[in-house]
């Protein structure tokens, strides 16, 4: 389970992101974080595996306070957290194996990392994954000859090659057709369910969030104004998460 509590985040000296921001991610669920763009979405992902540092809260995933950790913890921490980027984040040269099996390098030693040391049984590991995501057939096929899709693909093999408690999703299928961001949801709902995995996910598709996920949390202006199953989230309620700020706020803040 994952459980952030009262997580506050101010950017420079005046730029308050995060208010206060509390929800929970379950294992087995997909778990959007929806808001209007500048919401604090990215913030809170990156918040998650400390890629910045907040000002004060709690971020606990099971027991372990990952706030708290230090160099070697959090080291070890991040090896359980499996990160998907809007741009895949692959070494395009390198085949699709080759970028699934670099999701043990956290796991190696350095020199085993440096010199692409992989056993055999991680190789069938990383084979097995690639099946698992519909691409077997396109392991010794380099990242870059691959469609959007399929390397997003390669993407979530990779993040499972961790063995992953949890994954985080920045704008998974941001780049991708409509086509691939059905089949790229579908993966991640399965994978949720079959592992266990808490999988939470930043969305701007409000559809797709309303027709993959389990749990909804949604942000404005740096703070959480709902928290819920996806099938509480109505006209309403989708109203408030996406309101523009105040009128009167607005005027009085150019007027300062
Ligand atoms: N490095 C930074 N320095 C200063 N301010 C930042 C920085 N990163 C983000 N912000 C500000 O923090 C707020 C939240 O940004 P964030 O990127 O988390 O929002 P978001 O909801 O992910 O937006 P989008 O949907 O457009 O990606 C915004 O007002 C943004 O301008």
């Amino acid at each position: 389970m994952l459980k952030v509590i009262q997580l506050d985040k101010t950017y420079g000296s005046n730029k308050h992101s995060l208010k206060a921001v509390n929800f929970t991610a379950k294992p087995g669920e997909v778990t959007a974080i929806i808001g209007p763009s500048g919401a604090g979405k990215t913030t809170i992902l990156r918040s998650i595996n400390q890629l910045i540092r907040d000002d004060s809260g709690q971020i606990l995933l099971d027991d372990t306070d990952i706030r708290q950790a230090n160099k070697a913890e959090l080291r070890k921490v991040r090896h359980h957290i499996g990160m998907i980027f809007q741009n895949y984040n692959l070494i395009s040269p390198l085949t699709a194996l080759e970028n699934v099996l670099h999701g043990r390098l956290g796991a190696k030693s350095t020199v085993a990392g440096m010199l692409g040391l992989y056993s055999s049984a991680e190789k069938q590991e990383a084979l097995q994954l690639l099946d698992e995501v519909g691409l077997k057939e396109y392991a010794y096929q380099r990242c870059n000859q691959l469609s959007g899709g399929q390397q997003q693909r390669v993407g979530i093999a990779r993040a499972l090659m961790q063995h992953p408690k949890m994954i985080l999703c920045d704008e998974p299928i941001a780049s991708l057709d409509p086509k691939s961001t059905t089949i790229v949801m579908d993966i991640l709902r399965r994978l949720a369910k079959e592992k266990q995995l808490i999988i939470l996910i930043n969305l701007h598709q409000v559809d797709i969030a309303m027709a993959y996920t389990d749990h909804i949390v949604g942000i404005n202006s740096g703070a959480i104004v709902f928290e819920g199953a996806t099938n509480e989230v109505d006209d309403t309620v989708l109203q408030h998460i996406y309101r523009q700020p105040d009128q009167s706020t607005a005027v009085a803040a150019n007027e300062n």
